[in-house]
């Protein structure tokens, strides 16, 4: 994972937190656009370069056709990256093709169907199943970088610059940093995709009420949760990713109970009034933030992952007392992971409790006719998008 695989590398904690935001940037940027980059250097290449070279091409490439880096720039760094990463036989080469691609500029792209080439096949398929010219809209949403959404503690005033949502998140541009927005240490407000705030909305709890967050980390929907008064129980495997949530609840200053466990196997001391279950998955409809997520997952790795996401719909089940709530969460577009896992719940003993039209009045788009809530990326076209979600409410049976 990109995330990952950049905070592992040597440079990462000696640089600048620009430096390394300008290295995330860089790299996002030329996974964005992998495939509309592969197809223009294609014609410049004779033969397939080794994979460190092509890689380092996509980056010069995304600088000189996407991130507006000055040509000069973008080729030198381009070929001092192959003399020092050993690659020295490339540099010649290198310069060649960054030199004809920056001479090319934009007119490269002409011709391209670049929504297409972004997106492997798989998933377009997948994707044009939600909904005439719904694959294509996402992959427009997604050759953007996503804004940043806020979602502020009640009476407290939006940052300066921010946009209110009809959904009531604030939204700032792409690039903002958080940590430097006035409020950020006080707690003001968190981290949170216009769309991740829906899920736990439908949960509707109330002060004072047992609830238990199953997947928890890092804890946005926990937040969310734990603001209404109620008693919250915040459930999360990754002790790292754990301990993560815990520093968001302190600066939040937020009182939430957190275990360290597999909820699939947990058990609460006494039936709960509502569960919220954000189940692990392929994560396809964030791919605004984790451009990588569309190339990182194959479609085989979702029976493992619908294997997970049935055995926690089945442990959340149990924890409910009759007439407790349960929403179920993904942020995937894909079936397999929404709408096929929740219509086998009835077997858990769960009964469909369908989203009213007056609860998504913000969003009637993302209301499907089933009453689950389905958000994707090509939503809100002109004011950049949201993440991918679906989610669908539960009443457990007496
Ligand atoms: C989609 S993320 C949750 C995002 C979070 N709900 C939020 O809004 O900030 C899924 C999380 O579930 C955790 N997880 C996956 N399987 C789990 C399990 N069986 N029990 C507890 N946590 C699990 C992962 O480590 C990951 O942190």
């Amino acid at each position: 994972m990109l995330e990952t695989t950049l905070s592992r590398s040597p440079d990462a904690k000696t640089a600048d937190p620009r430096d390394r935001a300008a290295a995330h940037r860089l790299a996002a940027a030329a996974l964005r656009h992998l495939g509309t980059l592969s197809a223009v250097l294609e014609p410049f290449l004779r033969k397939e370069p080794p994979e460190p070279v092509r890689a380092a091409l996509l980056l010069g490439a995304a600088q000189l056709l996407f991130l507006e880096t000055p040509p000069h720039a973008a080729v030198g760094t381009t070929v001092d990256l192959m003399r020092r990463r050993g690659l020295t036989p490339f540099a010649g080469l290198s310069n060649a093709v960054m030199r004809k691609v920056a001479a090319g500029g934009a007119g490269l792209l002409e011709g391209l169907d670049q929504d297409r080439l972004n997106i492997p096949p798989w998933l377009w398929s997948s994707w044009k199943t939600l909904g005439p010219g719904v694959a294509r809209a996402i992959a427009r949403a997604l050759s953007h970088e996503a804004a940043l959404d806020l979602t502020l503690r009640p009476g407290v005033a939006a940052p300066e610059g921010g946009e209110v949502l009809p959904t009531g998140s604030i939204r700032l541009p792409a690039g903002t940093r958080v940590t430097e927005l006035p409020g950020f240490m006080e707690g003001d407000f968190w981290v949170q995709d216009a769309a991740a705030t829906l899920p736990a909305r439908l949960l509707a709890v109330k002060s004072g009420e047992h609830v238990a967050d199953l997947c928890a980390a890092p804890g946005g929907k926990t937040a969310q949760l734990a603001i209404t008064g109620a008693r919250v129980t915040a459930l999360e495997r990754d002790p790292n990713r754990l301990e993560r949530l815990k520093q968001n609840m302190e600066r939040l200053r937020l009182d939430v109970t957190t275990v360290c466990t597999d909820a699939a196997t947990w058990q609460p001391d006494a039936p709960l009034d509502a569960v919220l279950l954000d189940a692990p998955c392929s994560a396809t409809g964030t791919a605004r933030r984790h451009p990588d997520a569309l190339w990182i997952k194959r479609p085989r790795d979702l029976a493992a992952l619908n294997e997970a996401q049935d055995s926690l719909l089945v442990a959340a089940a149990r924890m409910l007392k009759p007439g407790g709530r349960l929403v179920y969460a993904v942020c995937s577009l894909q079936q397999e992971e929404g709408p096929d896992r929740v219509r086998a719940a009835e077997k858990y003993g769960l009964k469909s409790d369908p989203i009213r039209p007056n609860e998504l009045a913000d969003l009637p788009e993302a209301l499907t006719p089933e009453g689950w809530l389905r958000t994707h990326p090509g939503m809100w076209p002109d004011r950049g998008g949201m993440d991918g979600f679906f989610a669908a409410r539960f009443v457990k049976a007496s």
